[in-house]
Formats: C-alpha cells, structure tokens, sequence
C-alpha cells in the first residue's frame, strides 16, 4: 500500500542510503501529502532518521534523489525546519534558552546581521507557544529533558517554516509535555504545514497522524493513517516480534472498540 500523491510536498525517487557501503535505506519511492501530519514509523534501526536527514540532504546518498515543494532541496532550505534528536545535541554548551530559540531566525536574517525587533519578538513568542516564557534567561544545560524539547520546538518554530523534520520529538517527556506537543503539531498542521515525525510508538500513532509512512529498510507503506495501520503491514515492518505484535493487537482492538476504549 504505497499511495502517490498529486502535488506533493515531498518526492523522494529511488533512494538509497549506505554507511561504510552496507545499506540502510533500499529504493525509497514515496510522495508525501501538504498539510499533514506524517508519522515515520518501524522497529529499532529501521532507518527513520536515516530517512529524514537524508531528505533534509544532511547525509550522502547512493543513489536517487529528494524533491521538495517540486524543486531540488537547495532552493528551499529557508522553507525546512529540522528537530534532531535531543541526545544528539551537547546541552552543556554555554547558551541561553533565548539565544537557542533566536537561532531559528538566522535563515530569515542571513549572516552576519544582527537581529531585529521583529527576530527577538518571533523568538518570545515562540517561547510562549510552548509555555516556555519564564525560561528565556536561563541556561540551556539547566533544563530537564523535557524543556529541552519544548525550546528546540519553539527554535523550530521561531524559524516559520513549511516543512518540519522532527526525529522523535516526544522521546523522554512526560506526558503533560507530550500533550502540549501533540496540540502544537495539529496547530501547525492545520495552518498548512507539514509536519513530518519520526514515531516508535504504535499506541499512539493512530491517534496523532494522517499519514504513515511504515519503514523497514524498504519501505512498506505509505498512506492515510487508518488505511496504513493494519495487521498485515505492521506484521511486514515488525517481522513478526512478538512483543511488538501485541502491541499491534491492543492497536487493532483499540481501532475496533474505539467508544468503549474512551468510555
Ligand atoms: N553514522 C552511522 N554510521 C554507521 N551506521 C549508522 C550510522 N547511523 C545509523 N547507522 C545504522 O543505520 C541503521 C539505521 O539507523 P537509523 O538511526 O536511521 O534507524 P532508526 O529507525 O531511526 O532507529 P531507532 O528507532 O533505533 O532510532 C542502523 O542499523 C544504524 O546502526
């Protein structure tokens, strides 16, 4: 079930993806919907955020290529916004929540200039959009774990983007702060962006997002979120583990008995 879409917002054609020549990505073709909010989803190196650096153009490819808005990557860089992974980042580095957050105007404002009243505003607000305002002054290496995510959310969102790549943003929250996540995401889609996440939980996935896209090295399913999330291709991506085939059982019963999972 790979379904192309007209007028996609992301194309990836044929790619391929290695590290130290061993593939990890085989013969990507996918299109992917504007205004949705999309879900990567498959087991423990599958390659998810392999995926999406590589259609950021942040890693070399074997082969293929990535379209966005119908052009190559680098004409529309200023239009992406990327949320690595938390762990990925030394947090230890001397900068203030404020200054972390005015980094996302830097592609509006071009090098070497410095920012305008119109940046710091964007940056404030940002910072309020996810109730991060009384943390501005603060050190980055002061946060827990989950502030940390709400300042790269709000970084992400000071840069007005289109697109959004976010490698597993609701990692290590709470569920307060994934909450206020999940609000923020469909507000953003539903101003028109598309939000791409990588995602390893199945419970929530059929909750959270429009479109799947279900990878296991190759991909295996592209589509609207309740066409995607059957039995058959999450057995296909899975492999058939057991632990994780009863999580698709509490999904399945979940999507079968949803009133009486709510009640
Ligand atoms: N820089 C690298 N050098 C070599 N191998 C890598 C590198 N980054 C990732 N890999 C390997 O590529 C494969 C895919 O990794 P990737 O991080 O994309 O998977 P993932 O689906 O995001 O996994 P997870 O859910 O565990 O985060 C894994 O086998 C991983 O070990």
């Amino acid at each position: 079930m790979i379904l192309q879409v007209k007028n996609p917002v992301v194309e990836v054609h044929d790619l391929t993806v290695s590290y130290d020549r061993k593939p990890v990505l085989w013969g990507i073709d996918l299109t992917l919907p504007a205004g949705a909010l999309v879900g990567v989803i498959g087991p423990n190196g599958a390659g998810k955020s392999t995926l999406i650096k590589a259609m950021m153009n942040l890693l070399p490819v074997s082969s293929g290529y990535v379209r966005i808005f119908d052009q190559p990557l680098k004409q529309v860089y200023s239009r992406i916004s990327y949320v690595p992974q938390r762990e990925s980042v030394d947090w230890d580095f001397p900068a203030s929540v404020f200054d972390v957050v005015l980094m996302g105007r830097y592609g509006q404002l071009g090098l070497f200039k410095r920012p305008r009243k119109a940046d710091n505003d964007a940056a404030m607000e940002a910072l309020e959009k996810v109730g991060m305002q009384g943390f501005a002054n603060r050190q980055i290496s002061q946060l827990s774990g989950g502030q940390q995510q709400r300042v790269f959310l709000a970084r992400a969102l000071a840069q007005n983007a289109d697109i959004y790549f976010m490698d597993e943003p609701f990692a290590g929250v709470d569920i307060a702060t994934e909450t206020a996540i999940i609000q923020l995401l469909r507000l953003m889609r539903d101003e028109g962006k598309t939000v791409i996440v990588v995602h390893h939980d199945l419970q929530s996935a059929s909750d959270y997002f429009d479109w799947v896209v279900l990878l296991n090295m190759r991909l295996v399913a592209s589509g609207p979120t309740e066409q995607v999330l059957n039995q058959e291709l999450l057995e296909q991506t899975y492999g058939g583990k057991l632990t994780l085939l009863s999580k698709v059982g509490d999904l399945l019963r979940k999507q079968e008995f949803p009133a009486r999972e709510k009640s």
